[in-house]
């Protein structure tokens, strides 16, 4: 983060909370388009930045997501079990690195071939996270194990593989309803990939 540039002045940031996350409130100035400078304020909630991979199967037509709880769901009036793509935080490591771990962790295949396809943000008005999407093709061959992710941080995800046309109609019924997951079906049949 540059704290000063000719459009923005950071004056302040002060620790909202500091757990899991970090929860900031800034305060700063910017300069309108106008010229004129106006002081503002926001919440920036930091917990990092992270990955995201599909696995899809050309023959087989189909994909791999997985199920898992998600409170922030259960409190917004969900009942909290997600349809999603493989996903986590980076922790320090590659982007690249950290997919290929997260994957075989929660899907129970190990890729050696990933592809990336775009970067983006996901709540660019309030959560700091820049999320890198990946895609890659699986087999049988490549499943070492039956995923589930890590039990002592409470992962109890389960391994569900789909047929691309099923997925995609589930985008439209709402049985998936997980942004970056929604982003990379879509980006399988924009490119033709499946
Ligand atoms: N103790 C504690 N543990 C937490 C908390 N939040 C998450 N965890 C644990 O931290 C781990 C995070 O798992 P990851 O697989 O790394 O991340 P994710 O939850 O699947 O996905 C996150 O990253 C995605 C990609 O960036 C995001 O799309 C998604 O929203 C989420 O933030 C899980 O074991 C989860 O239980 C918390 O507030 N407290
Ligand atoms: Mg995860």
């Amino acid at each position: 983060m540059s704290s000063e540039n000719a459009q923005i002045r950071i004056i302040a940031s002060m620790p909202l909370a500091e757990d899991w996350g970090k929860l900031t409130k800034y305060t700063f100035d910017y300069r309108r388009h106008d010229g004129e400078w106006q002081r503002q304020t926001r919440e920036v909630y930091d917990r990092g930045n992270g990955a995201v991979i599909l696995l899809y199967n050309r023959r087989k037509r189909s994909v791999i997501l997985t199920r898992q709880f998600r409170l922030p769901l259960f409190v917004n009036q969900h009942h909290g079990f997600l349809l999603e793509a493989a996903a986590g935080l980076l922790d320090e490591l590659e982007p690249e690195e950290r997919i290929r771990h997260e994957a075989e962790e929660e899907t129970g295949y190990r890729l050696e071939q990933v592809q990336k396809v775009f970067v983006a943000w996901m709540s660019p008005g309030s959560v700091s996270e820049k999320l890198h999407f990946f895609i890659a093709e699986y087999d049988d061959s490549k499943r070492t194990g039956s995923g589930g992710g890590v039990i002592e941080e409470g992962e109890d995800i389960e391994v569900v593989e789909m047929d691309f046309a099923t997925a995609l109609a589930a985008i439209r019924t709402g049985d998936i309803a997980d942004g970056k997951t929604i982003m990379l079906l879509q980006h399988l049949a924009l490119e033709g990939i499946l």
